[in-house]
């Protein structure tokens, strides 16, 4: 029996900390001062320089004298406010460096407040977040700003609380002559180590607050205001398991894992593993040994995948876990921020951004579900967690482990070239077989025919599973009812802001946009030509309930898409029902395609292989091989064979026979040739540039010019980068806003950095018109 944490009070002191504001503010300070006398050359040489940065696209870090009073309190990683720009506005930044010796010429502005009493990150950190803002062309200031959450600058959850102690030098109490409840609360502070507070002393004393006043008036007891934790989590307490005795494959993996480790240095491990191959527990027991040197591990596993089942494998197995997951409370962050950083953390599990965690004593991360886009940020600062992972790793000297059953290319790539190694698990556990996959050539199903979402093929399959007391797993990627409302003369109602079909919701009765959050009530007539007669085109999850339903009435059945689980804690819920086979069928979207380790689901069902597939996007083979193989991954995983059924009209695409067949190295092959013949990932580095402006003349003119200022640099500067574009981007109109992109491509991802600095303080980008740069692109959107 563990608690996850001790409930220990976590106290910070106050005093000094809040807006020491300078009184030593100087305006003008850019004014040229050129006959400088030698003292003032002297001076200047002494002076303490702050370098701070802000939130803001900029690469350049401002210098600021420390005005005396700082000199002792100043450190990198505090925010600090400081007079910028002409008007001399207070602005917030953040400290990243100091030095001694100002410019002698240069008037510097003065520093003008400290807002944090101690550094919000450690140097280790701090050097970690510019290394993210060179590799993602954003401005330090920016990933400053991203990386250490809201509630930790805020200090949310602590609140001030004055304590007392005795005075210094007193006298012999009983020469005080005191009223005997003064006498017990002074006595009680002389006894004490630590200050108490009022409620301590009441308690404690049997008395009110009037004896605490007066001692402190006659200055015989000292107030002192602390700020302490709020928190009062007492962690969820799980029944303690012991490690698993692995197989040999699994031995091996872990072998292999623990050699890194035990020779402190950096190596980028891939384990890939087929799907229910036991990589999980692999993990477990190298974390294991970390833990026995007295360090911490960093498990990122994708947002989805953080339900109560994750989080209690691992409670069950360590002393003191925790989770961080997109629905903390600023102060329960904060808190868990506290303690990772005081080292009582062994693991921390979190999703993307927990590879930031602060734990003092790093000695492994790993990242499950490696191949899953929600690692990559899709705003600034647009890291990947698997490339920010990699590089503390390579700084700490410690392994990271990749762990998937179906690696990206990028990842592949690179264990082929030999910079990171791949460890395979061929097998799933206990020598289950990966379950057969049939493909079904829906095009000329009967059912099909009729606009039915089930196949004949599915339908019998369901029947057969259910009756032998299976369960099912239903897949389909696409929510709503129905994706299309369709008018037989302007063809689909799209969205009025963006270029996007609206999706019928049949239970709101509602058209939704899924690009934004337009709804409105569906039209009776077409809104742009005025005709009757609309269609519904398409099957969305709540469709293929509907059909569910129906055809299977004595089934129980959940639909599970983001739609579905808006509650907090009905995913976990449906997914609980289910493993307690309340539920014969569970349908929906990715949400059910991934990581869930049911052993009684003997059926997996493909809907519609083809969605994904034809997406104009660089990756949609692979993302549609990723998901066919990890939705296939869900049946078979105890001891009753499972099978899995995928309907599409493209029967003979090698990437569903790939996927059918679990040939991952064909798949791999396949694909990885087709990319070298397009110059792309994983042989070339991508950068896409997205320009975007009400007015499309503007943006599209805009783009232009920019592209064709970028191809000169690059022809001078002879640089191996080539420009794909502009283009209007796959979904031309979202939000209102216009939106062109183009590509950068190049064998050497260093060269797009290095030219993108160059060009953007030339390029003079038109005030109508944003720009973004998204480094190694996940979504081509
Ligand atoms: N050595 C072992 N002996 C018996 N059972 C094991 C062993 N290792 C793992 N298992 C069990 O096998 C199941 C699958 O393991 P796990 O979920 O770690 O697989 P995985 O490789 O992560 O799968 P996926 O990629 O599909 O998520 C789990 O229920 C786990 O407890
Ligand atoms: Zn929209």
């Amino acid at each position: 029996m563990i608690a996850a944490f001790s409930s220990k009070v976590a106290i910070f002191s106050i005093w000094s900390y809040w807006r020491a504001v300078s009184e030593a503010r100087q305006p003008g300070l850019f004014d040229d001062q050129p006959d400088l006398s030698p003292w003032e050359i002297e001076a200047a040489n002494d002076q303490l320089i702050a370098e701070v940065v802000f939130n803001r696209p900029l690469d350049t870090v401002y210098r600021y004298i420390v005005p005396d009073e700082f000199r002792e309190l100043i450190q990198p990683g505090q925010r600090v406010r400081v007079p910028f720009g002409r008007g001399n506005s207070s602005t917030l930044g953040f400290c990243v460096r100091t030095h001694v010796g100002g410019t002698p010429g240069k008037r510097l502005k003065s520093l003008a407040e400290i807002c944090d009493r101690e550094p919000l990150l450690s140097q280790s950190m701090l050097d970690l977040t510019e290394w993210i803002a060179g590799r993602y062309l954003s401005g330090w200031g920016q990933v400053l700003e991203s990386v250490i959450p809201a509630g930790v600058k805020r200090q949310a959850g602590t609140r001030e609380i004055v304590f007392y102690r005795a005075a210094d030098s007193l006298p012999d109490i009983d020469t005080l002559k005191l009223p005997s409840k003064q006498h017990a609360v002074l006595n009680l502070l002389l006894q004490s180590d630590d200050p108490m507070r009022v409620d301590e002393l009441t308690a404690a004393a049997g008395c009110g607050v009037s004896p605490i006043d007066s001692l402190k008036k006659k200055n015989f007891i000292i107030p002192e205001r602390r700020r302490v934790s709020t928190h009062s989590i007492g962690g969820e307490i799980a029944t303690r398991q012991e490690d698993l005795k692995l197989n040999s494959e699994q031995s091996a993996a872990l072998q292999e894992i623990l050699k890194v480790l035990r020779e402190s240095r950096h190596e980028t491990l891939l384990l890939h593993g087929v799907t229910g191959s036991g990589k999980t527990e692999v993990y477990i027991q190298a974390i294991r040994e970390v833990i026995s040197y007295g360090r911490q591990a960093i498990v990122l596993v994708p947002e989805i995948s953080l339900t109560p089942q994750t989080i209690r494998r691992f409670r069950a197995r360590f002393d003191s876990v925790a989770v961080l997951h997109s629905h903390l409370s600023d102060s329960d962050r904060h808190w868990h921020w506290q303690q990772i950083a005081s080292g009582d953390v062994q693991v921390v599990v979190g999703a993307r951004s927990a590879v930031f965690a602060p734990v003092p004593h790093l000695g492994l991360i790993v990242i499950d579900e490696e191949h899953e886009t929600t690692f990559k940020q899709q705003s600034v600062p647009r890291y990947h967690a698997r490339e920010v992972a990699r590089e503390r790793a390579r700084r700490d000297n410690i392994p990271l482990i990749l762990g998937t059953a179906t690696p990206t290319l990028e990842t592949l790539k690179r264990t082929m070239d030999g910079e990171d190694r791949r460890i395979v698990l061929k097998e799933r556990v206990e020598q289950r077989p990966l379950p057969p996959v049939s493909i079904v050539d829906i095009r000329n199903d009967p059912f099909i025919q009729r606009r039915h979402s089930l196949g004949r093929a599915m339908t019998n399959a369901i029947q057969v599973a259910l009756k032998a007391g299976g369960q099912g797993i239903l897949f389909l990627n696409l929510r709503g009812y129905s994706p299309v409302l369709w008018c037989g003369k302007c063809k689909g109602v799209t969205c009025p802001d963006c270029d996007v079909s609206l999706t019928w919701h049949k239970d709101r009765s509602r058209l939704v946009c899924h690009s934004c959050d337009f709804e409105m009530e569906s039209p009776e007539r077409c809104p742009t030509c005025h005709q009757p007669g609309l269609r519904l085109i398409g099957t969305g999850t709540q469709r293929l309930e509907a059909e569910v339903i129906n055809k299977f009435p004595a089934a129980r059945i959940a639909r599970m898409d983001s739609d579905s689980m808006r509650k907090p804690g009905s995913h976990d819920e449906v997914l609980e029902r289910f493993r307690e086979h309340e539920i014969d069928l569970l349908l929906g979207t990715q949400m059910i395609a991934k990581g869930l380790d049911f052993p009684n689901v003997t059926l997996v069902g493909v809907i519609d292989a083809d969605t994904l597939l034809y997406q104009p996007d660089l990756r949609a083979g692979e993302r549609t091989f990723h998901l066919i193989s990890q939705v296939a991954g869900r049946t078979g995983r105890g001891d009753k064979q499972g099978r899995v059924l995928v309907q599409t009209l493209n029967p003979d695409e090698p990437i569903i026979q790939f996927a059918a067949h679990h040939d991952f190295d064909g798949f791999a092959k396949y694909e990885l040739k087709q990319r070298k013949v397009m110059q792309a990932p994983p042989f070339q580095s991508m950068a896409r540039v997205i320009l975007r402006a009400l007015d499309e003349r503007i943006v599209q003119a805009e783009s232009q010019r920019i592209c064709q200022l970028l191809r000169e640099r690059i022809q001078a500067g002879n640089r191996p980068i080539r420009v794909l574009g502009p283009a209007p981007a796959p979904i031309l109109r979202l939000r209102k806003y216009f939106r062109y992109h183009f590509q950068l491509t190049s064998p050497e991802q260093q060269q797009i950095e290095e030219v993108w600095r160059e060009f953007v303080p030339t390029m003079k980008l038109a005030a109508e018109v944003d720009m973004v740069i998204d480094m190694d692109p996940v979504d081509l959107r």
